[in-house]
């Protein structure tokens, strides 16, 4: 296997062990993951495969580290989270090439997001001094009612691959901002950057112990975490399969779940949109990371009065794609992650030209080879298709056709997911209706990008239950105590 030689300005952040209790070490068999560029199959690095025993050892590190974290004020854990953020920003070049080399996006798409991951640092290094309790008015002379808000202890992470910098933070950032401590298990195709980014946690000087980073095997990691009593909150991004055993798990020591899942976006274009602004919106909302995020428009609907001038508008913008190796200048379209991911849009594609779809443009695996997708359009589909059920996780846009408003939005709801939804109408009333209609935690109105750090994110159904960032993002971190102050009437 070819091996390719990042270049980058401190090459100190191209880690290949992993970052426990303050020391980078490796799995104690010695054993190791490769890490490969989905662009080239080619090496990038490798990192320890870990198993149980090593992630005890970062749990017992996060429990020693946690009571010196939470006594800390919370100006002081503040600053620590906002030096993290600027050392994540300084670094953005190197951080973006290495998660392009071992993702696959875009350097464009790539230092956007790490742009992203700080803003979450930056949002809670600023939550943490705001973390107010109550007083209640007494029920009796006697006694004061207070509500204090308490961090919930020792967090578990479990974070995919497709934002291997900003699931990152938008967990380790509310949990540190509360005073608790984290165990992390990146996904194994993108520990890279998660290595790195622990290392800047050191040189931003962070305690040991207060962010851990394991990688490897990742059922027995996570069978660790969940069974462990000190863990008491696991917070996940990845599939509803993955996340509904997590949950399952977690139950029998009862822990605090975070769990942002799976999804299968509406896109909704009602015949008063403004066609332009819809196709733009369309674009961002199904391309960005080659269709790979869980907010992805995964059901485009078009009214039948505009649906041949939005195809072709779509058409003529999808076929102007540049799609390559995510290092090369004016690319917008990186590989997919994997050929699991290549099979899974192949089989979308066959099964519904098998029921009366029609590819438009794309539709088959890029000249490129290895894991490069012809981004793809779809029309006439239907609701027999599988991509009206399952999330495609690629660059495919299935375009149905509606007649009215209770038809889409019967259409749009009809699924067991509820993360993300779009339209694009401007017709007030519709747009009050439509919005309110939708079952999802985020609702895009003539916009197709809407994630940011200032809103909460998170599903309705089984696309996941908590919020991440917005002032509710640190909630799930806290408990709630209440105090009844007796004897004060003496
Ligand atoms: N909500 C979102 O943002 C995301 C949704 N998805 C959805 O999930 C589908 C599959 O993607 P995939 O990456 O396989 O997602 P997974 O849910 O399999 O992976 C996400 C994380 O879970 C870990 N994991 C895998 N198996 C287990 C297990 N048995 N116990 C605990 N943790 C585990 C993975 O580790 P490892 O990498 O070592 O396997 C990774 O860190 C996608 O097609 C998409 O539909 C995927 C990614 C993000
Ligand atoms: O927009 C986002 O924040 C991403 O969609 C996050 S996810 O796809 O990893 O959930």
């Amino acid at each position: 296997m070819r091996t390719i030689m990042l270049t980058l300005n401190n090459p100190a952040l191209l880690l290949s062990q992993c970052y426990i209790d303050g020391q980078w070490r490796d799995a104690d068999s010695g054993a190791v993951i490769e890490v490969t560029n989905p662009a080239s199959n080619a090496l990038v690095g490798s990192v320890p495969k870990m198993g149980s025993t090593e992630t005890q050892a970062a749990i017992a590190a996060a429990d020693k580290a946690l009571p010196a974290w939470r006594a800390k004020t919370a100006k002081e854990r503040s600053a620590l989270l906002r030096k993290w953020n600027d050392l994540l920003l300084a670094n953005a070049d190197d951080l973006a090439l290495i998660m392009t080399s071992e993702q696959g996006k875009s350097l464009t798409e790539a230092k956007g997001e790490v742009a992203y991951a700080a803003s979450f640092l930056e949002w809670f290094a600023e939550e943490a001094k705001r973390i107010y309790g109550d007083v209640i008015p007494t029920i009796g002379n006697d006694r004061r009612l207070l509500v204090m808000k308490e961090p919930v202890g020792v967090c578990a992470a479990i974070t995919p691959w497709n934002f291997p910098a900003a699931m990152i933070t938008r967990k380790v950032g509310p949990a540190l901002a509360a005073g608790c401590t984290m165990v992390i298990k990146p996904a194994s195709q993108t520990p890279l950057t998660a290595l790195a980014m622990a290392k800047l946690a050191e040189m931003a000087g962070i305690p040991a112990g207060v962010v851990n980073v394991v990688t490897g095997s990742a059922a027995e990691i996570a069978k660790t975490l969940t069974d462990s009593p000190i863990v008491r909150k696991m917070t996940f991004t990845g599939s509803t399969e993955i996340g509904k055993k997590l949950m399952r798990d977690c139950a029998e020591t009862v822990k605090k779940v975070s769990m942002e899942l799976g999804g299968n976006a509406p896109f909704i274009v009602f015949d008063d949109a403004d066609l332009d602004a819809a196709v733009e919106g369309a674009m961002v909302s199904k391309y960005r990371n080659s269709g790979q995020t869980c907010v992805c428009a995964n059901r485009m609907y078009v009214q039948a009065g505009v649906y041949d001038s939005f195809l072709a508008k779509l058409k003529e913008r999808v076929e102007a794609l540049k799609v390559g190796n995510g290092t090369e200048a004016g690319v917008q379209q990186g590989p997919l992650i994997d050929m699991k991911a290549v099979e899974k849009v192949e089989e979308h594609i066959s099964d519904a030209l098998q029921k009366g779809g029609r590819v438009v443009t794309g539709g088959k695996r890029h000249r490129l080879g290895y894991s490069f997708f012809e981004p793809t359009i779809v029309a006439d589909a239907t609701t027999e298709m599988k991509f009206a059920r399952e999330e495609t996780f690629g660059p495919l846009a299935p375009v149905f056709r509606f007649s009215d408003e209770a038809e889409v939005i019967a259409m749009a709801n009809d699924t067991e997911f509820g993360l993300a939804a779009y339209f694009y109408s401007r017709d007030i009333g519709r747009v009050w209706r439509v919005a309110e209609a939708l079952q999802s935690g985020l609702v895009g109105v003539n916009s197709g990008l809407i994630s940011t750090e200032v809103a909460p994110f998170g599903g309705y159904k089984e696309s996941g239950v908590g919020r991440e960032g917005s002032k509710y993002g640190i909630d799930d971190y806290l408990n709630i105590k209440y105090i009844c102050m007796g004897g004060v009437d003496k």
